[in-house]
Parts: structure tokens; sequence; C-alpha cells
């Protein structure tokens, strides 16, 4: 299950994989905190009589992920943004 040919590697994976379980039962709370805020923003400018999108916007958070993460943090940011606002 582990792919390990040891037992001491299986053991390694086995703890490693509990911490990178425990990393993304994280990432995915934030994630949702995350698009929490992000609706209270989008309500407060729809209510104003705004747009739920604001484009110049979501340029510098693509960039900020892209600055920190590289071009694959360009697909994460994106894939971010369609969770907290939906398709466009
Ligand atoms: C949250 C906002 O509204 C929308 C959602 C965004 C986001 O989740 O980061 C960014 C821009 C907007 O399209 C905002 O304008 O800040």
């Amino acid at each position: 299950m582990t792919g390990a040919r040891t037992a001491e590697a299986a053991d390694v994976i086995t703890g490693a994989r509990e911490r990178i379980d425990a990393l993304d039962d994280r990432i995915i709370g934030l994630i949702q905190e995350r698009a929490a805020v992000s609706a209270v923003i989008q309500e407060a400018r729809i209510s104003s009589g705004g747009r739920r999108v604001n484009l110049s916007r979501e340029m510098e958070v693509l960039g900020h992920y892209r600055e920190a993460l590289g071009k694959p943090g360009t697909t994460l940011a994106m894939t971010l943004l369609e969770l907290c606002r939906g398709r466009i």
C-alpha cells in the first residue's frame, strides 16, 4: 500500500501521510474560510449595484500566487477563484 520495500520505509511513509492528511484538512478549511470571506465581498458589491466579479482584483490574486509558486500557482489560483466566485 505504501510502495515501500522495507518496514522502516513503510513507517516513514505512513507517518508522513498522516501529516499530509492533516495538512490537507487544514488547507480545505482555509479554502472554505476564503470562500466565505469572498462571498461577503461579492454580496456587498452586488447589493450596491456592482458586479459579482472584479477582474482587476483577480489579476492581483493570480499574480500573488504566481510570484509565490510559479506557473502552477496561477493554475491553483484560477481554481481557487472558481471555488470562491463560481464560473464566469
Ligand atoms: C472577493 C472579491 O470578489 C471576487 C472574488 C475574488 C476572490 O475570491 O479573490 C476576487 C475578485 C472578484 O472577482 C473581491 O473583489 O475582492
